[in-house]
């Protein structure tokens, strides 16, 4: 008995041993691995500002080949030219969101547009809603945007926009022919152009946030701090080429649902005035694949329209202007996860504008280098 004891013992207990230093090392790489995500998470909401509605990253993505495969689950209408083939239906008081929700209240008490079940399906079920009348035509705050768009391009608040992610941030204007303006509650070079539409804006901005994470097909929580909003600005002669807003192996992957909110006046025509958006289904990324036929959907950018996709999924891109047009432009985008991090880092880098590229990617350095150390030490001995 004893000798088995001790033969047990002699044998086991080195075993025991290296069973405790492994656990060890994994939970001192756990404590690493959340040290990196609230390293991560801290860097993204100092530069999002920390508000309900973030400012940041990267405008949208760019031209490159397309690497990744396109798979379209659903069967796309006929190509169409100047049809839209999906309008919603929308009523000037919108339902609050089906499952309730602790912006229900607000939303309702302010009368903030919200998406109604119908909309919601939807987009569920084809990963793309087109609301028209979101903003009724009547609408006055539509309007007073407009002029905060106006007002904002005055005191120089407007850059020309760039393509494309972080030090490939490029003025392509082969590409892209518009000015943008990034927005958030926090945001300190708006503070001296304050807005009371603008706040609104946030409220309906974040509302929306609430019913794509209660309700939307991709189930992911939404991360506050990281949504991207903008004022988008064409000119005459204005456009932006075919592109993805979500590319995989860049910070833009976040992006989960692109938004899309139209602030013409209502004499824009899409007939005369252009600026048609055009959200692509064949099965290409940034180009149609060679010998395919192209098939697509055009959307009128009439103001009031509110166009939400799931971001990794179309290829989208706005028509020749003939008139000024108007937009809000934005992204809701999913938490950074260990993942992400992995694969963003070894690739183009994060999100960013380019104001704030050198603190995320410092943040994203730091976290990085926190999980390296932790996979080297749980590696290392
Ligand atoms: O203005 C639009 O309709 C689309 C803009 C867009 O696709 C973008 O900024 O990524
Ligand atoms: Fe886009």
């Amino acid at each position: 008995m004893k000798s088995a004891r001790g033969h047990t013992g002699s044998s086991s207990s080195p075993i025991l041993i290296r069973g405790a230093m492994l656990l060890h090392r994994v939970a001192e790489f756990a404590i690493f691995a959340v040290l990196a995500i609230a390293t991560t998470t801290i860097f993204s909401n100092v530069v999002a500002g920390r508000g309900g509605v973030g400012p940041v990253a990267a405008e949208s993505s760019t031209a490159g080949p397309f690497a990744d495969a396109f798979a379209p689950t659903y069967i796309a209408p006929a190509i169409s030219r100047h049809a839209r083939h999906y309008v919603s239906i929308h009523t000037n008081t919108r339902p609050e969101s089906p499952g309730g929700s602790s912006l229900a209240a607000l939303a309702a008490a302010s009368d903030v547009p919200r998406l109604g079940p119908d909309d919601l399906e939807t987009l569920k079920s084809q990963g793309y809603v087109v609301v028209e009348d979101f903003l009724p035509s009547d609408s006055e705050w539509k309007n007073s945007l407009r002029s905060d768009v106006l007002q904002l391009r005055e005191k120089n608040k407007f850059k020309i926009a760039r393509i494309g992610q972080d030090s490939t941030n490029t003025l392509n204007e082969e590409i892209r022919v518009a000015e943008t303006c990034f927005l958030g509650r926090n945001k300190a070079e708006l503070r001296d152009v304050p807005s009371a539409d603008r706040e609104r804006l946030y409220d309906v901005l974040d509302a929306l946030r609430q019913d794509l994470e209660d309700h939307g097909a991709k189930g992911n929580k939404l991360d506050e701090g990281l949504s991207e909003f903008l004022y988008a600005y064409y000119p005459t002669g204005g456009f932006y080429r075919r592109h993805r807003d979500a590319i995989k192996g860049s910070a833009s992957f976040l992006r989960e649902y692109s938004l899309l909110l139209y602030l013409n006046d209502d004499s824009y025509d899409a007939e005369t005035d252009g600026g048609r958006l055009r959200i692509h289904m064949d099965s290409g990324g940034d180009f149609l694949p060679a010998g395919e036929a192209p098939l697509f959907q055009d959307v009128d950018a009439c103001g009031g329209t509110l166009v939400l996709f799931e971001s990794d999924r179309f290829p989208h891109e706005v028509l020749d202007t003939v008139r000024e047009r108007f937009a809000v432009v934005g992204w809701y985008n999913r938490p950074m996860s260990i993942g992400d991090l992995a694969s963003i880092n070894s690739e183009s880098g994060g999100v960013g504008d380019s104001a704030s590229d050198p603190i995320r990617l410092a943040g994203l350095a730091v976290a990085a280098g926190l999980v390296t150390v932790g996979l080297i030490n749980l590696l290392g001995s």
